[in-house]
Order: structure tokens, then sequence, then C-alpha cells
């Protein structure tokens, strides 16, 4: 097969583990005899540096025409980037919001997923993660706080600001739809996290999801409010299956689970629209942190280009191939510094992704 992938590196260590994604999907091409056409666009910091916005209509256009997008992380260092001097809408988050909402990526889907070998990097007590766990949280990526009209401004003498939290009944259910077709083909549990108990748009949630349920009378439903489900999180992972919710308790809820896996480095994205066009990236930011050291673990990226593999191009066997890889290195006792423990070999950026390719 041939496809065309729109390739951004983005900032801090994207380049670093985006190369190392690139690597495997080179090695898959290889193999399976597919053509895998990269058309390199610039977003967030680098396209600011370059053209002076976070993401150009070209770059737009670019995206829209290819078969998928693959992403590595966009952003600074919030407190010292000269990035963050600018006007809100010209710093690098712009550009992930902006791609967001031009190609319609309603559907975040961010799988959380305890591997055996990382029982030890993982925080919990070992009576809690025994038996791991495997929860897919789908969370809305369109709409929502990030999305509403904000403001600052002077009001009687001091600076006031406003962000506005709306949802309309169509985005919740097609949210919703997507969630409960993925607990389908899954353990056929959906819990639905909202704050139902102070907002609107959370009651409305609650309202269409019940009406989605209606039509999935096999799929156990639960309503959870957010606060109660981050504590769940550490208490007993395991009870969760698909996890559905709106944008910004999606983003929060999936760094914890991430850490609950081991390292936000292991977590994966695919942000989906209607029809086979998506936006592949790890669920973690640009890490300026460890930027330029070659020590960030790729495997959040790889994972990514796996599931590219799997929902854009419907390539099941490939994307399987990757994930049985990924699972033979970890089983073989390499590790980046963000899930090594005793007695595992310590491997950079880079030698993860090449350990990962000879295991294809
Ligand atoms: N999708 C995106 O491009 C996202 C971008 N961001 C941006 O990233 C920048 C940094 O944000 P932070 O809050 O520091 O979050 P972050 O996710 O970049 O980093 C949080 C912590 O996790 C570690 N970490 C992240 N990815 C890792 C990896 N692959 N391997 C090993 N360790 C890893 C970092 O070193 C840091 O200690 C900000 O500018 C933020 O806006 C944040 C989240 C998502
Ligand atoms: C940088 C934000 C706009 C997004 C984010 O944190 C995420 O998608 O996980
Ligand atoms: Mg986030």
């Amino acid at each position: 097969m041939e496809k065309n992938i729109a390739v951004i590196k983005g900032d801090g260590i994207g380049p670093e583990i985006v190369n190392e994604a690139l690597k495997v999907l080179n090695a898959i091409s290889r193999k399976y005899n597919h053509t895998f056409h990269y058309r390199e666009i610039l977003m967030g910091g680098a396209s600011i540096d370059a053209y002076g916005v976070p993401l150009t209509d070209e770059a737009i256009q670019v995206a829209q025409n290819s078969d998928a997008v693959l992403l590595g992380s966009i952003g600074g260092d919030t407190n010292t980037s000269p990035w963050y001097q600018l006007e809100p809408a010209l710093r690098p988050e712009a550009g992930l919001l902006k791609i967001r909402k031009e190609l319609n990526l309603f559907a975040n889907l961010r799988p959380a997923y305890l591997y055996d070998e990382l029982k030890g990097a993982c925080p919990l007590k070992e009576e809690i993660t025994e038996g791991g766990f495997d929860m897919m949280i789908m969370r809305e990526l369109t709409g929502g706080l990030y999305f509403g009209a904000r403001e600052t401004k002077e009001v009687n003498g001091q600076m006031v600001a406003h962000d506005n939290l709306i949802y309309s009944e169509n985005e919740i259910r097609r949210i919703a739809i997507r969630g409960f077709d993925i607990a389908m083909k899954r353990r056929k549990k959906v819990t639905s996290v909202d704050k139902a108990n102070v907002l609107d748009t959370s009651r409305l949630w609650r309202k269409v999801v019940n009406e989605v349920a209606k039509d999935y009378p096999s799929v156990e439903v639960e309503h959870m409010l957010v606060d109660n489900c981050a504590m769940q999180l550490v208490k007993n992972p395991r009870q969760f299956d698909v996890i559905l919710t709106e944008n910004m308790f999606g983003d929060i809820l999936s760094d914890e689970a991430s850490m609950v896996t081991g390292s936000i480095g292991m977590l994966s994205s695919a942000s989906l629209r209607d029809d086979k066009l998506g936006m592949y990236e790890p669920s973690h930011g640009s890490a300026p942190d460890i930027a330029g050291k070659n020590i960030a673990n790729p495997i959040a990226t790889i994972l990514s280009a796996a599931m590219m593999l799997r929902y854009s191009f419907d390539m099941d066997q490939e994307a399987e191939a990757i994930e049985r890889a990924i699972e033979k290195v970890l089983k073989d006792g390499y590790r980046t510094i963000d899930i090594m423990s005793d007695g595992q070999t310590k491997v950079s950026c880079s030698q993860m992704g090449d350990l990962i390719v000879e295991r294809l």
C-alpha cells in the first residue's frame, strides 16, 4: 500500500521521539512492502520561529491532504521560553488546538495498559496492580473549555479572566457513540466521567450519554464524578474499561492514568474523526527538561504510529507486529530512564528505537 503521512516533529523531545517512530515505520514498510511518503510540516514553537505563527494554512492543507498525521509534541518551558511572551493565540499550543479543530478530530483515544514487565515502574502497591489493568480513555477533543471564548480584562481596578465551557448535544452524542462502539469491542463497560453535581455542561453530558446508552443494552454504563475518578484511578484502576469524558477532564485523567502504567512515556493516542484521517501523537508534552539528551522514552510515539497503521490504514497485522516488538524489548529487560528499575538495562531513546526495529 502507498500512504502519505504528514509528519510534525514539533519541539523539545518531539524530533527525537518522532525519529524513532519513523525508524520503525521504515522497517515496517520494508518488511510488508508498503510505501510511506513523509511530508514534514512545522507546528508549535518550530513554526513560530520559522513563520511567526504556530501553524500556517499551508501546513493545515498538507495535513488535510494526507492519509494521516504523525505528531511528536509541541511547546516549551512555559516559565522561561520566549514563546510564552507572545499573545496566547500565537503560542505553540494554539497550533495544536487549531489543527485538532480544523481537522475536526473530535475523538481522542488514549489506551492505558499495564505491561507485566513494567509493574516495577508503577508507583502503586503490588496488591493494586496484580492482574494488571487495561483501559481506554475516550476524550472529547474539539469542544469544551479549551475552545470557548476567553478573555482577561480589567474590572473595577483588578484583572479578571474568564474561559467559557460550552458543549452542544451533538458534540456529546458523537463522542459518546464512539465510546460505546469501542466498549462493544472490549469488556462492554463505559464509565462516563463528569461534574454533574456542579456544571450544566456535565448535566447535559450525562443526559446525552444516557440516551446513547439505550442503543447499547449490552454495555454496562456508570456515571462517576471527576474528582472521584481521579481517586479511583489510583485506588482500583482495574475497574475501568472505557472512560468517556470531556476535553479537560480527559486531558488531566489521562496523564494520571499514564503514570499508573509506569510512565507518561508509555501512553499513546489517536485523534480521530468520521473518516479515516487521524492524527497520532504521544499523550505527553515536549518535556523541555530532558530535550536534546537522547533519554526520552519513544515508546508512546511508536505505539501511536502503530495506532495510525491500525485506525487510518487498516494494517492490523503491522500494528500488532510493532506492539509485539515493544513487548519483547520490555521482556528482554531494556528500559529508558523513566521506566528503569533494578536489574534492567538502561538504554537511550535511539537505542530503544533500534531494539524495537530488531524485534519486528
Ligand atoms: N500534545 C502536545 O504536544 C502537548 C504539549 N504540551 C506542552 O509541553 C510542554 C511541557 O509540558 P509539561 O507540563 O512539562 O508536560 P510533559 O508531558 O512535557 O512533561 C511532564 C514530565 O514527564 C516527562 N516526560 C514526558 N514525556 C516523556 C517521555 N517520552 N519520556 C520520558 N519522560 C517524559 C518530562 O520529562 C516531565 O518531567 C508545555 O509547553 C506544554 O504546553 C503538554 C502536553 C501535550
Ligand atoms: C497542550 C494542550 C493543548 C494539550 C494537552 O495537554 C494534551 O492534549 O494532552
Ligand atoms: Mg495533556
